[in-house]
């Protein structure tokens, strides 16, 4: 066996109904005495709460999905103007986003407090978004150096939200057993990951303010998160930022959207892969697993139900081509894409619908 594996430095905090008390802790760690706060104005009565022991300077909630540039200089110039020395951040991936965006240029260290399960907090990977594109990156400066996860605070997330979220947990998982830097670690955390969310979602919807549900789902959009940032962004993460940078489609449902059908387009072409996404599920193939998942949470089916156009589809194609990952299990061409994203925007059954079985022989769908 030979791979290499960068196990990244951050201290993880699972303090259910103890978020003050965590956050002050970490904030005295780092000798901050100048804490800004970034949170949707939605959240500051939250954010105010969970950071009432930290020496707060200045609270921030000009917060946007996909981060566009102008919001992030925004929050930059709010930091520099009151010598912000860490920020703290609570909320969703939109939130922590934003936080990584100031850190990227100033270097700040952040504390992040996570209200969805995204799972940005446990990644080194940043996005901002500007004249439709979306960039990502990676860089060690944007990645929070600690994380406090109070399941208490995600009580609220409405269900079909933590629906939608944890399937963007999943596909951490799912697109973490091909992409680019996977490694036998990423796909243990991500197997384990597919464990704890495919138990944890369906406790959620069926009680949403049980906290061991919760806390399962924390658990695991970590392992997800820490499996995706060390693989990258595989052919579905690229496929979902696209269509998220330029059409500013829901983060979270484009990705519970897409998943199934990037799955059965790669599945056939990644036995190895097929088999630990199955397992994990403990179904007898990982599109089953998957779409029994999805049956008994009612998740999203159509992206034409969240703002694709039809006119989109052909529109993307380009853009996913320039951006999928060189050595994706399958071939990725024009067709292939199109296919799959005209079934993605129907919202059909992703076992029949044209995202085929793989030829070897030819590189194009049988
Ligand atoms: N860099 C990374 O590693 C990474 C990973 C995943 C997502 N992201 C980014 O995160 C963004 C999406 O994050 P998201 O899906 O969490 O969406 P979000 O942060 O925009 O939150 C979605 C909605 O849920 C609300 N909300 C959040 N927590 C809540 C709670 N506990 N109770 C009630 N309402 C709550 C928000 O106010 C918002 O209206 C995108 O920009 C995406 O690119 C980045
Ligand atoms: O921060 C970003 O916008 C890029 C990484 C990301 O969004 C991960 C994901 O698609 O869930």
């Amino acid at each position: 066996m030979r791979f290499e594996h960068e196990t990244l430095p951050q201290r993880v905090h699972f303090a259910s109904g103890d978020a003050r008390a965590a956050v002050r802790t970490e904030v005295e760690r780092l000798g901050g005495a100048r804490v800004m706060v970034i949170a949707t104005a939605r959240q500051a009565e939250r954010a105010k709460s969970v950071t009432a022991d930290a020496p707060v300077v200045v609270h921030h909630d000009d917060v946007a999905m996909h981060v566009p540039l102008a919001t992030a200089e925004r929050a930059r110039a709010a930091a520099a103007r009151h010598d912000a020395d860490v920020l703290v951040c609570v909320g969703g991936g939109s939130t922590t986003g934003l936080a990584k965006a100031v850190a990227l240029t100033s270097g700040l260290p952040i504390v992040a407090v996570p209200t969805t399960y995204a799972g940005s907090e446990a990644t080194s990977v940043w996005g901002l978004t500007e004249g439709g594109r979306k960039t990502t990156g990676v860089d060690a400066r944007v990645l929070p150096r600690a994380i406090v996860y109070d399941a208490t605070l995600t009580l609220t997330l409405a269900v079909p939200m933590s629906v939608a979220s944890g399937l963007n947990a999943l596909a951490h998982c799912v697109d973490s057993m091909w992409a680019p830097r996977t490694d036998p670690v990423d796909q243990a955390l991500a197997g384990e990951g597919i464990r704890a969310l495919a138990a944890g979602l369906p406790a959620v919807v069926a009680g949403p303010s049980v906290i061991e549900g919760r806390e399962q789902m924390l658990y695991g959009a970590y392992l997800s998160a820490v499996a995706f940032s060390s693989a990258g962004s595989g052919l579905h993460h690229k496929i979902c930022h696209v269509l998220g940078g330029r059409f500013d489609l829901p983060h979270a449902q484009t990705h519970a959207v897409v998943l199934p059908y990037v799955l059965a387009f790669n599945a056939p072409a990644a036995p190895h892969a097929e088999r630990r996404i199955a397992e994990a599920f403990g179904t007898g193939s990982a599109l089953e697993g998957l779409q029994r998942l999805r049956r008994a949470v009612d998740a999203p089916t159509a992206l034409r139900d969240y703002g694709l156009g039809e006119p989109d589809i052909d529109d993307s194609v380009p853009a996913i081509l320039e951006a999928a990952p060189a050595d994706n299990p399958r071939p990725v061409t024009a067709d292939g894409v199109r296919v799959l994203l005209r079934a993605a925007w129907e919202g059909a059954d992703p076992a029949t619908a044209g995202v085929r079985p793989w030829s070897r022989h030819t590189g194009v769908p049988e």
